[in-house]
């Protein structure tokens, strides 16, 4: 069984439809990237995995582990988020309470739970290391603003996998950072993901991301699933003239410097 499988997921809002009937799996310990230009649906989708908008209108099946959310009563979906479903978002800043010191953040979902402080003292200062914050210890009391970017979305991923959950969501979880900050982020997250066989699903506008992160890619445009692939296959051989496009307009540096980028406008024009 998957660990989460999603079938003709529609969402509306009001009388609009955004996401027109979406359909993917996530297998336990997988990395799936969802990829699209802004406005594709990415996050729309992301979201009601969770129903994390109560104005979105969700139709269709979420399943964890085989338990269906779309129709499920607000406390289960409740129980789900946070403990078995990580998520980090796109503004660390929003993310962080600014008057609790990032310690007591990152210990909440474990002291909720019914762990010790102490003991969650201790798992946090471990992940927070773990995660690449020098001297975690004797961070581990500061504010958010005492943290520089980089640092606040370290701190947002350990609230978001101190608990342990079997699959995080992270949308745009590094687009805010520089893009050395970025790579490094999305390498220890790659890592923490390995070491506890988490799943993860990264929402990401940035096709140069994806080929180190996922195993498996799913290119979402205008509300619909275009192309699912591994990522080996998609990039070698894209199928969709849309997803062609995309891979078109990423810069690289093994690119005949004689060829120019493909714009917005032609992938659109191809892919019409
Ligand atoms: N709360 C909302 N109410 C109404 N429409 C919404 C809402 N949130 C998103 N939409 C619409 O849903 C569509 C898909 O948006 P979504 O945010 O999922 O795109 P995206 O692919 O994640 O893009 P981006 O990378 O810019 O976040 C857009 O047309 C957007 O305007």
């Amino acid at each position: 069984m998957s660990l989460l499988s999603v079938e003709d997921l529609r969402v509306s809002y009001g009388s609009r439809e955004v996401v027109h009937g979406v359909s993917f799996s996530l297998e336990k310990g997988s990395r799936t990237a969802l990829v699209g230009e802004s406005g594709s649906g990415k996050s729309v989708t992301a979201r009601a995995v969770l129903q994390l908008d109560v104005a979105a209108r969700l139709r269709g099946s979420v399943r964890l582990e085989g338990q269906e959310l779309v129709d499920a009563s607000a406390k289960v979906v409740r129980s789900v988020r946070g403990s078995r479903v990580g998520l980090v978002f796109q503004d660390p800043l929003t993310s962080l309470n600014p008057v609790m010191t990032i310690g007591w953040q990152i210990m909440q979902p474990l002291v909720i739970r019914g762990v010790k402080k102490k003991e969650a003292r201790e798992r946090g200062i471990a992940l927070l290391s773990r995660l690449g914050v020098k001297d975690a210890s004797g961070r581990f009391d500061d504010y958010p603003h005492q943290f520089s970017g980089g640092m606040r979305q370290r701190v947002v991923i350990a609230i978001a996998v101190i608990a342990e959950p079997e699959l995080l969501i992270a949308d745009e979880p590094t687009t805010a950072l520089d893009v050395r900050v970025q790579a490094a982020v999305l390498d220890l997250l790659h890592e923490v993901a390995q070491e506890r066989g988490m799943a993860v699903l990264l929402i990401t506008h940035d096709l140069g991301v994806v080929a180190g992160f996922a195993d498996d890619v799913v290119v979402m445009r205008h509300g619909r699933i275009v192309e699912t692939a591994p990522v080996g296959p998609l990039f070698a051989d894209p199928q969709h003239p849309y997803t062609k496009g995309l891979l078109g307009a990423v810069p690289r540096l093994d690119r005949d410097p004689s060829q120019r980028l493909v714009s917005v406008e032609e992938i659109e024009a191809v892919s019409r």
